[in-house]
């Protein structure tokens, strides 16, 4: 009897349904290659594609899917056409992660083969081995605390509760104890250490953020090594020495996003940064989730078939991992992603998009893809 999961697809906006149709690709090859396991699929609108057929960035019926559904792939929303709609196109993303409390989002970041150097901006000597993986809050703070928005003034309240920040510590020792010291995604050398990202020196909320994940520590995780961290020296940090923080970046929804963004910096394209927005502690069982890309819909380069798959395929490995917990499928896409990055299987040949330096097409960049997996995937059976 195949074990079956549901799927909710939302492609979204502009770029969305581009790199969204490479990785049902890539899901289509683990089905082939595992015949026990079945990815039931339902799709629907958000963002400004449901805007314009609904007149709202996400409908109920939609949100309830979603909370019926094991897991949701979602691509990216926003554009200039909806620059003045309101509610706007990203307001449905928050909306989603909000309904389905995906209270933390996972968000990696790997600078792991010299090929992928060649695309930083940074010093290869102090990018290459860069991998950290920031926790951002998901649900609190600025993003959902009560707004005021008027002509002539706006506000938007940036508040945090206990129990807020504990669950997202939580979540964020869980990964430092999946990742390791080594980094090798298996917990070797013992957990990796936790760096906490705040603005203690002049937010209260960044001081309930600090006092609240020491204590979690303090009790619950005495073996993981915490460190604080201002964001905006952290910032700095982060592009000039971005080893330093090799291991798990803990912080708010506002610094997690910006400090993923950097993340993107770093390997010089959003285009390869997964992330997975999860309601529940990895690690202990199957969660909900939202699995996106970090980057948005890009609308400067939407259409022209150019835009890196990447993200999303990662993002699906991430659902594997952790809605599903389909650790292999997931390793066997990771592997396939760097085998394609790497040239190792195409006999050299560099099926890379331009955002890496390339000149492959989307479609060429998915497929290749696929044909790595489908290899990784029978050459496993095959042992
Ligand atoms: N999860 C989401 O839905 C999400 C995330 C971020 C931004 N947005 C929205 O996306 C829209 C555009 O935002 P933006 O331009 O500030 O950020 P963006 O992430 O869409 O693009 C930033 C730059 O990175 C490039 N880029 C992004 N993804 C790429 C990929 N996969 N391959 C190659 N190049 C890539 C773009 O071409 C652009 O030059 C806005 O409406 C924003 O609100 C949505
Ligand atoms: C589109 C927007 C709501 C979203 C965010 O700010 O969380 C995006 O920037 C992201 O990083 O996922
Ligand atoms: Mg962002």
């Amino acid at each position: 009897m195949a074990q079956t999961y549901k799927i909710l697809v939302l492609p979204g906006d502009h770029v969305g349904p581009e790199v969204v149709a490479e990785a049902l690709k890539v899901l289509d090859v683990i089905e082939e290659c595992r015949p026990n396991l079945k990815f039931e699929r339902s799709f629907g609108l958000a963002g400004g594609s449901s805007i314009d057929k609904h007149g709202v960035p996400m409908t109920q019926a939609v949100l309830d899917k979603a909370k019926s559904s094991d897991a949701v792939l979602f691509g990216s929303v926003g554009g200039p056409e909806w620059a003045t709609a309101s509610p706007n196109p990203e307001s449905g993303l928050l909306q989603l992660r909000k309904h389905l409390n995906t209270f933390a989002n996972i968000r990696p970041c790997e600078v792991y083969i010299p090929s992928l150097v060649s695309a930083s901006p940074i010093k290869p000597d102090l990018v290459l081995g860069t991998k950290f993986i920031v926790v951002r809050e998901n649900c609190g703070g600025a993003y959902f605390g009560e707004k005021v928005e008027n002509p002539d003034i706006a506000s938007d309240l940036w508040v945090y509760t206990r129990p807020e920040i504990e669950r997202c510590a939580r979540v964020s020792a869980a990964i430092a104890r999946l990742l390791g010291r080594s980094g090798d995604g298996k917990g070797g050398g013992g957990p990796a250490k936790v760096w906490s990202s705040d603005k203690a020196n002049v937010l209260a909320s960044g001081r309930l953020w600090r006092a609240v994940t020491q204590d979690i520590f303090d009790k619950e995780f005495p073996d993981i090594e915490l460190e604080h961290q201002l964001a905006d020296s952290m910032a700095m940090l982060m592009v000039k020495d971005p080893k330093r923080f090799n291991g798990v970046i803990h912080t708010d929804n506002t610094f997690g996003d910006i400090l993923s963004d950097i993340s993107g910096g770093l390997t010089g394209t959003l285009g390869i940064l997964p992330s997975a927005s999860v309601s529940g502690i990895p690690g202990r069982g199957r969660c909900n989730g939202v699995y996106e890309p970090v980057h948005g819909s890009a609308p400067d380069i939407a259409g022209k078939g150019i835009v890196n798959p990447v993200a999303q395929i990662l993002s699906l490995a991430m659902m594997l991992r952790y809605s599903f917990i389909l650790g292999e499928e997931a390793d066997a896409i990771e592997q396939a992603v760097t085998m394609v990055l790497d040239a190792k299987e195409f006999g050299g040949l560099e099926i890379r998009t331009g955002d890496l330096g390339g000149r492959s097409s989307t479609v060429e960049v998915g497929n290749a893809i696929c044909q790595a997996v489908r290899k990784v995937l029978n050459k496993r059976d095959s042992v």
